[in-house]
Parts: structure tokens; C-alpha cells; sequence
């Protein structure tokens, strides 16, 4: 799962979100399986309206790594110009599909479409990314329910790579209602102690100097240098841009200069191949979760 050598002449260990990623897959195809031999086909519903080239790389991504989990995976591409009304009666008709466990509803939407008011009509109990007010209130109490994905697959990439938590000071850059806030929700509820960074943050750089555990989730690219990170820290990018590059063909980078970090910190995520993969992991375990408690538990 992570790769093994000394800290000090060779960098930080790297947390291979792909290979986690993979083994908490499994699993979900383990949970899925069980459901299929009761009877049950468990279903994740995506919708996506416009047609953004990024949302359709993810898209893209779900669908097969629903499928091979042994998911029904149902993508729904409206136009652009969708309405607010269209929108909301594809929401009614999946909260009314028995078939239907999870929904997912691919954002940023486009402009003029009210994102709240569409997550707001999901029903609660379909919504793996965790964002209905339900959800969102159930994670600030400390009640298991849905948690989004990507915050979600944070604290598992630190459960599984031994990383302690608790009595940890923890700085997450970004607050955004999707990662931000629910990230620092996590790390609360695991007992560490825990700061929010924004952009009217004075100095950023000197806040997460002294964080043990430092989360980036502003979508500013390689924002983050070495000298914003303490000797040993562990750092989770989750940032995902694609920046120009002299072959016209462009890549990915995250919000945190990852050379840099890999010279001071202890742990580091890389983008590609961190965080990401494990969004979608989780994204499969909550539709998991949410099939067998809508069908009745018994094993699953
Ligand atoms: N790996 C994955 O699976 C996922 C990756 N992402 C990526 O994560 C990143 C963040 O996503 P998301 O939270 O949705 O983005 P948002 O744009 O919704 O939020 C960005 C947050 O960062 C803050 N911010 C912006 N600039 C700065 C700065 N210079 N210093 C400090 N804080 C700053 C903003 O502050 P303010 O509130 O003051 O405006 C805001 O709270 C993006 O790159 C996105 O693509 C997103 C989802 C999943
Ligand atoms: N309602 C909602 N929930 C989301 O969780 C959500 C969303 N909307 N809108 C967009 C963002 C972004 N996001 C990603 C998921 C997986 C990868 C991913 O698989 N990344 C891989 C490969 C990326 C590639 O190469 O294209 C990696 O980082 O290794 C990236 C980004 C989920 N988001």
C-alpha cells in the first residue's frame, strides 16, 4: 500500500490512492455480491446536464468502476439548457424507482440552475455524495450516515496507510460545502484538533505550517510549497486542474507543489493517483450502503 524507505534521505512515503482504492473496491464488490445472492440488484443513477469535458472524464471513471463492481450504473445527460423544472422532475422520478439506491448529481451545474434547490429534493436516503441538509447535519452530530465521497476517502487513506489521527493538529485549506467543511467535520469527529483556511485568510502559508495533518481543497494549482509544510507532516492533496503544458496536450496537477512536498513532508498524495481514485471508491461503498439499508439489512 505504501511504499517503504527513510524519510529523511529519500522524502515522504507516498499514500497510493490507487492501490487503496483498489482494495476498498473489492470489498464493496464483496458487499454488492451478497446483495445480488439475496435477491437484490443494487443501482447508482448519475446525472449529468451540460456537457463540461472534465464531469465527462468522471463520469466516465464511475460508470466503469460501478460496473465492474457489479452495479446497475445509469448515466443521464441532459442538455445545457435543461430547466430547473426538467431537472427537478428526473430527481422525483429516480427518489420514486425502487431500483434506484443512489444518486449522484454531478456538479458544478450549469449557470442559471440552482444546485441547492436540486439537492435539497433528493431524497436522503439516495444521496451517496452526502449534501442533502439531512446528511449535512448528520455528519456535524456524529451520526454514521452518507459522508461525501471525497472526505470520505481522506480518512480512509489515513486509516489504511497507519496514519493516527486523533490529538493531531489539522489545517484543511478550502470550504466548500463538497470537501472543505465535511473534511473538517472528519477530522473533528476523530478527535483531532482542527483549523479552516479560506481566501480571506491573512497568511495561509504560516497557518498550515502547523499542521501535522494538512488537507488542500481549493483548486489552486501547486498553491502550496514546501515551506507551508512542517518536517513530517502528512499531506493530502486533493486538488484537481489540468494545466497547460509546451506539448499542447496539458496535465494534472494538484493544489500542492508535489516535488517540493515530497522533500519535507512525511506522507504525501500525488495527483494523479491520490485522492481521486479514492472518490470514487467511496462513492461505490455509499451506494452499497444505501442499498441495503433501503432493502432491509440483514447481512449486507
Ligand atoms: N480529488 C477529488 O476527488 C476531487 C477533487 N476536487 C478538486 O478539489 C478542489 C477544490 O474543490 P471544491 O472544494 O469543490 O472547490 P470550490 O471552488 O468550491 O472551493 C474552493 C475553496 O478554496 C478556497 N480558496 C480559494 N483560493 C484560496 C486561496 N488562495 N487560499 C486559501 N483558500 C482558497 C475558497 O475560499 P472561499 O470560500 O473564501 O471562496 C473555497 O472555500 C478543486 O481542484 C476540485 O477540482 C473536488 C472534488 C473531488
Ligand atoms: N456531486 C459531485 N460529487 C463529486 O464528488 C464531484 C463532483 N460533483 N464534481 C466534480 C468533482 C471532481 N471529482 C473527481 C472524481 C474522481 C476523479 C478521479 O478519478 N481522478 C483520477 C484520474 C483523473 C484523470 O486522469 O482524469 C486521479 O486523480 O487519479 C477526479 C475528480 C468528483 N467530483
Amino acid at each position: 500500500m505504501v511504499t517503504e524507505h527513510a524519510m529523511d534521505t529519500e522524502g515522504a512515503r507516498i499514500i497510493d490512492g490507487k492501490s487503496i482504492a483498489a482494495a476498498v473496491r473489492g470489498e464493496v464488490a464483496q458487499r454488492v455480491a451478497e446483495l445480488v445472492a439475496r435477491g437484490i440488484q443494487p443501482g447508482l443513477d448519475v446525472v449529468l446536464v451540460g456537457d463540461d469535458p472534465a464531469s465527462q472524464v468522471y463520469v466516465r471513471n464511475k460508470d466503469r468502476a460501478a460496473t465492474r463492481a457489479g452495479f446497475r450504473v445509469r448515466t443521464h445527460r441532459l442538455s445545457a439548457v435543461t430547466s430547473q423544472a426538467e431537472l427537478e422532475a428526473l430527481v422525483d422520478r429516480l427518489n420514486a424507482d425502487d431500483e434506484v439506491d443512489g444518486i449522484l448529481v454531478q456538479l458544478p451545474l450549469p449557470r442559471g440552475l440552482d444546485s441547492d434547490a436540486v439537492v435539497r429534493r433528493l431524497d436522503p436516503a439516495k444521496d451517496v455524495d452526502g449534501l442533502h441538509p439531512f446528511n449535512v447535519a448528520r455528519l456535524w452530530m456524529d451520526r454514521p450516515g452518507l459522508v461525501p465521497c471525497t472526505p470520505a476517502g481522506c480518512i480512509e487513506m489515513l486509516d489504511r496507510s497507519g496514519i493516527e489521527i486523533a490529538g493531531k493538529r489539522a489545517v484543511v485549506l478550502g470550504r466548500s460545502l463538497l470537501v472543505g467543511k465535511p473534511i473538517a467535520a472528519l477530522l473533528l469527529a476523530r478527535n483531532a484538533t482542527v483549523t479552516i483556511c479560506h481566501s480571506r485568510t491573512p497568511d495561509p502559508a504560516a497557518v498550515c505550517r502547523e499542521a501535522q495533518i494538512l488537507v488542500a481543497a481549493v483548486g489552486r494549482p501547486e498553491l502550496v510549497r514546501g515551506d507551508w509544510i512542517a518536517p513530517g507532516a502528512t499531506v493530502l492533496d486533493v486538488g484537481i486542474n489540468r494545466v497547460e503544458t509546451a506539448d499542447g496536450a496539458g496535465r494534472l496537477v494538484g493544489d500542492v507543489h508535489f516535488e517540493e512536498a515530497h522533500a519535507r513532508a512525511g506522507w504525501v498524495t500525488p495527483v494523479p493517483g491520490g485522492v481521486g481514485p479514492m472518490t470514487i471508491a467511496m462513492l461505490l461503498s455509499n451506494t452499497a450502503t444505501a442499498a441495503a439499508n433501503r432493502r432491509g439489512r440483514t447481512s449486507a
